[in-house]
């Protein structure tokens, strides 16, 4: 008998199985838990872009960040080709790089044709030596520093302006200080659109940092359009992340197309419009996001609707998409220690990672899933509570976790974790960053090392006279 196990990879009696696969080109990379290329090989272990997992583990270390470079570039793909399906305009997709912003994963979308969006000058710095095209780079950022304003003018990237202050330090930067450069920029508006997701990663209701108020938008059309030294080309909104209902998105695009009208009553010949990104993941089963060709095509055609109602041209339409593009191409490998159980209450199953290559669980209370990669055809006879190895309580990476008995040394895979994993992971408690590698064909590239103890204390300065620690 065949049936699906809680991670979506389904199981003949104590053999498991990752769904059949096929039809690839078919299934949307962010309504699957597991990579795309996943498979469990002759012995019973799980194998991504061809490589055994556990070879990747000896190889390169634990933890280990496994990214698939199939299903990264099958939702670039995906994304392109259906704005270029189902919008008859000019379009772009561009990459939001705070998902995972590296060079290798910059340099995947960008040979995709997907620009790229980035939030701070680090990660332009990255975006531009993965060799990006300036003209595929938008900046954002709700208190860009005077320096990253200047680089990214001078580079010629687009600057995505979010607040007054940004408009006065652009026209004063512009022509007065720095350069003469006349910068691309847009205006992020915060459209008062409510969708229901985590609190903290909510964007686009009226009480939030970013974008402007849009009851300052005469006021804001109004001045830019007095300005010579700002080349103000489009209009962006973002309204949170991890979305799976289709009607915020289709209500802001319509909202959006409005602001284009009122734009172009200030002589502002405003021809871009970004609708953002946010469309959500399948982290567990019972996660259900529309598939990314049902987000673009819901979007094109109320952008296309009303703007034949509002007798509009077409805008180029741009959306950046983060989590939906990388989350679900990466898997995190982890070596399992030492295990705790409290009678009656519970067990504790410790890897040698957690909050700090992984901070979505205590931050946001994020679910996942995990399997064990060297004992893929092991029967399920555990529930345990999967712990990182920080020293703080709330340090648990997976609540009551279906495996099979574990001991030390398995390994651990948890899956959906391509995006704001390493992205947010710091050095709490000291320890490393872990390293990464993409696979893909059976082949295996590092494209973060794995961190050193030197690298830990490499920015500490101790004062010469404290040198002298003995007493
Ligand atoms: C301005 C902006 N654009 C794009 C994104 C990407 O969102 P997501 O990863 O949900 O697609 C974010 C994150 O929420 C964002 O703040
Ligand atoms: N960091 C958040 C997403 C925020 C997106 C950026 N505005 C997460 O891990 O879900």
């Amino acid at each position: 008998m065949v049936s699906t196990h809680p991670t979506g990879v389904q199981h003949t009696g104590t053999q498991y199985l990752p769904q059949k696969r096929s039809t690839n080109a078919n299934l949307s990379p962010n309504q699957e838990l597991l990579p795309m290329t996943t498979q469990v090989n002759s012995h019973g272990f799980l194998e991504i872009g061809g490589c055994d997992v556990t070879t990747l583990v000896q190889q390169f270390g634990s933890p280990l960040y496994i990214l698939d470079e199939e299903t990264l570039r099958l939702a670039c793909q995906q994304y392109r080709d259906a704005f270029r399906q189902y919008y008859k305009g000019e379009s772009q997709v561009l990459y939001a790089s705070k998902a995972w912003n590296c060079l290798t994963v910059c340099a995947i979308a960008a040979s995709e044709g997907l620009g790229i969006d980035v939030v701070s000058g680090g990660e332009l710095y990255t975006a531009l030596s993965a060799g990006v095209s300036p003209d595929k780079i938008y900046l954002h950022g709700n208190n860009k520093s005077r320096e990253e304003l200047a680089l990214a003018i001078q580079s010629g990237v687009t600057i995505v302006a979010d607040n007054w202050d940004e408009l006065h330090a652009l026209v004063d930067i512009v022509g007065t200080h720095v350069t003469s450069l006349r910068p691309r920029i847009m205006l992020r508006l915060t459209p008062g659109i409510e969708c229901h997701t985590h609190e903290y990663i909510r964007t686009g209701h009226l009480d939030s940092k970013f974008g402007f108020d849009p009851n300052d938008l005469d006021e804001v059309f109004a001045f830019v359009s007095q300005q010579p030294a700002l080349n103000c080309v489009g209009l962006h909104a973002h309204i949170g992340s991890q979305i799976f209902e289709r009607q915020p998105h289709q209500d802001l695009a319509a909202v959006m197309v409005q602001w284009l009208r009122d734009a172009a009553n200030y002589g502002l010949n405003v021809t871009e419009l970004n609708v953002g990104g946010g469309l959500g993941i399948k982290y567990i089963e019972s996660d259900d996001p529309p598939s990314i060709d049902e987000w673009v095509k819901a979007i094109c055609e109320i952008v296309q609707t009303t703007c034949v109602a509002e007798n509009l041209p077409l805008p180029k339409l741009l959306s950046e998409p983060g989590r939906s593009l990388v989350a679900t191409a990466c898997v995190t490998a982890y070596t399992i220690g030492s295990s705790k159980t409290i009678p009656e209450i519970r067990t504790y199953v410790a890897v040698d990672g957690g909050m700090s290559d992984n901070p979505r669980p205590i931050t946001y209370q994020s679910v996942y899933r995990a399997v064990v990669a060297n004992k893929m055809s092991a029967p399920l006879t555990e529930t345990v509570t999967i712990a990182g190895k920080h020293c703080e309580s709330g340090d648990i990476l997976i609540k009551n976790a279906q495996l099979p008995k574990t001991e030390p040394g398995d390994i651990l895979v948890v899956m959906g974790t391509g995006a704001y994993n390493y992205s947010m992971a710091s050095n709490y408690n000291r320890l490393p960053r872990p390293a990464a590698v993409v696979v893909a064909s059976g082949e295996a590239n590092l494209i973060l090392q794995r961190e050193t103890y030197e690298d830990l204390i490499r920015q500490d300065r101790l004062p010469e006279r404290l040198k002298k620690v003995e007493g």
